[in-house]
């Protein structure tokens, strides 16, 4: 099964890039894991919102090239559904039981999602109502995911 996280620039902090090189370890005993990144678009803060729309879409495009047909895709979006780990592993599960061997992840620059990218996307997942940096982001649901294979394989690891 191949799991793919997309973001969007360049991950710079080591501490983060450490952190998901762990879980990218980890994860691989279940899937073949891997994180696409894509290029951001300068985003200075005096944007109208006419030119942040611009800026989503143009990182939406990249996103979207990314994107083959037959991947399952989740958005990551605040205002998407909220999961518990349990219900999360469930669903993968369940996605895997039906013949859905490509599930792929996309996590927004920092304006967010475009509405193209939101539109592709057969699900959508909050992490609540709090607004994560992107690159933290890819480290939290990095954990998930692994988290949601240890629950798949009864692994004690979550408690
Ligand atoms: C800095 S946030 C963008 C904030 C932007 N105002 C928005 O509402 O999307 C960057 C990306 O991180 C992800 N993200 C941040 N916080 C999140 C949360 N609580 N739940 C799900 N995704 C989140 C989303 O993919 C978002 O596009």
């Amino acid at each position: 099964m191949n799991i793919k996280i997309i973001g969007v620039g360049k991950l710079k902090e080591k501490y983060f890039k450490a952190g998901i090189a762990e879980y990218a370890k980890r994860l691989g005993r279940y899937c073949k894991f891997e994180i696409v990144e894509v290029p951001d678009e300068k985003a200075p803060e005096s944007l109208s919102q006419a030119e942040m729309d611009e800026v989503m879409a143009k990182e939406g495009e990249r996103i979207l090239d990314k994107i083959k047909d037959r991947e399952y895709v989740y958005a990551l979006a605040i205002k998407g559904k909220e999961r518990s780990s349990e219900e999360f592993a469930k669903e993968i599960n369940k996605l895997t039981t039906y013949g859905h061997s490509d599930i792929t992840f996309v996590i927004g620059g920092s304006l967010g999602l475009s509405p193209a990218v939101l539109k592709r996307a057969d699900a959508q997942i909050s992490f609540g109502r709090f607004t994560l940096p992107h690159q933290l982001m890819r480290l939290v649901l990095s954990e998930q995911i692994y988290r949601a294979f240890t629950i798949i394989n009864g692994l004690p690891y979550h408690k």
